[in-house]
């Protein structure tokens, strides 16, 4: 039977647009920047996951995120190259410290991932905090956002079942994943074969793709502007200034 989920379909829509892509010699004028902030609970796998989204592997040692960890990858769709920034962040620590730090973390922001453990129920219930948090920083459901469980290779310390974190999903009207950073084809069956990054990779190119589709690249004529001049704007908002200030190396 035809696999239809989300992230096979994304998977497969990118192979054929990598294909078609071959063929054409493309010329990128300019490289558009999405950022998307990953929020959940202490020790849910934040670091993990953006590692292996960024690195394409699961880091060997990780410790607790002191400020804000960022990361980027260029990937390419429909034939353009799009940079990829992701943020994970401990929100935690003296309150002074913490408000300027939160302050900047959520500034132009494109979407979020909400993570929550698979084997720690109580980071579930942490979600509508995070949430709200994202709500008071103007990040509401405009804003694409997802539902990852992470760590679904501990199959037999189960504490959060998929019925119950999709009610969740759907009652916020976010897409639900579940996943392992550590093994990410085991997500959901128990079934490990080796932990390639396919499946992170295509939770997170599913909404690189979504944003790619809402903020498309306009290509507009300046009035009285000199001929064989092309100009490229955003759509909706764009992470130009605010890509620079926020945090990545290259944004
Ligand atoms: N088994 C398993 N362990 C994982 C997985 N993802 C992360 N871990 C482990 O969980 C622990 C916490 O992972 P991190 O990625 O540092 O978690 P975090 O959410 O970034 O934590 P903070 O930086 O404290 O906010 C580490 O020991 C990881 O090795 C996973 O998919 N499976």
């Amino acid at each position: 039977m035809e696999d239809t989920s989300p992230v096979t379909q994304a998977r497969v829509g990118e192979q054929k647009r990598a294909a078609a892509c071959r063929g054409h010699d493309v010329k990128v004028m300019m490289t558009r920047i999405f950022k998307i902030i990953v929020i959940g609970d202490s020790g849910v796998g934040k670091t993990c996951l953006t590692y292996r989204f960024s690195a394409g592997r699961f880091p060997e040692k990780t410790e607790a995120t002191i400020g804000v960890d960022f990361r980027e990858r260029l990937v390419e769709i429909d034939c353009e190259k799009i940079k990829v920034c992701t943020a994970d962040s401990l929100l935690t620590g003296q309150e002074r410290f913490r408000k300027s730090m939160v302050q900047h973390y959520y500034r132009n922001v494109h979407a979020v991932v909400f993570v929550y453990d698979v084997t720690n129920a109580s980071s579930f219930r942490s979600l509508p905090a995070w949430i709200e948090e994202c709500k008071q920083h103007a990040l509401g459901t405009e804003v694409p956002r997802i539902l990852v469980g992470n760590k679904c290779d501990l199959q037999d310390s189960v504490q959060v079942g998929t019925d119950v974190a999709q009610q969740f999903a759907d009652s916020h009207s976010m897409p639900l994943f579940e996943t392992s950073a550590k093994n990410p084809n085991s997500q959901g069956d128990g079934s490990c074969d080796g932990g390639n990054s396919d499946h992170v990779e295509a939770i997170f190119m599913t909404v690189a793709h979504k944003l790619k589709s809402q903020k498309p690249l306009v290509l507009s004529q300046p009035p009285g502007g000199s001929e064989g001049t092309v100009h490229l704007s955003r759509g909706r908002d764009d992470g130009g200034d605010g890509a620079r200030s926020w945090g990545c190396s290259s944004c």
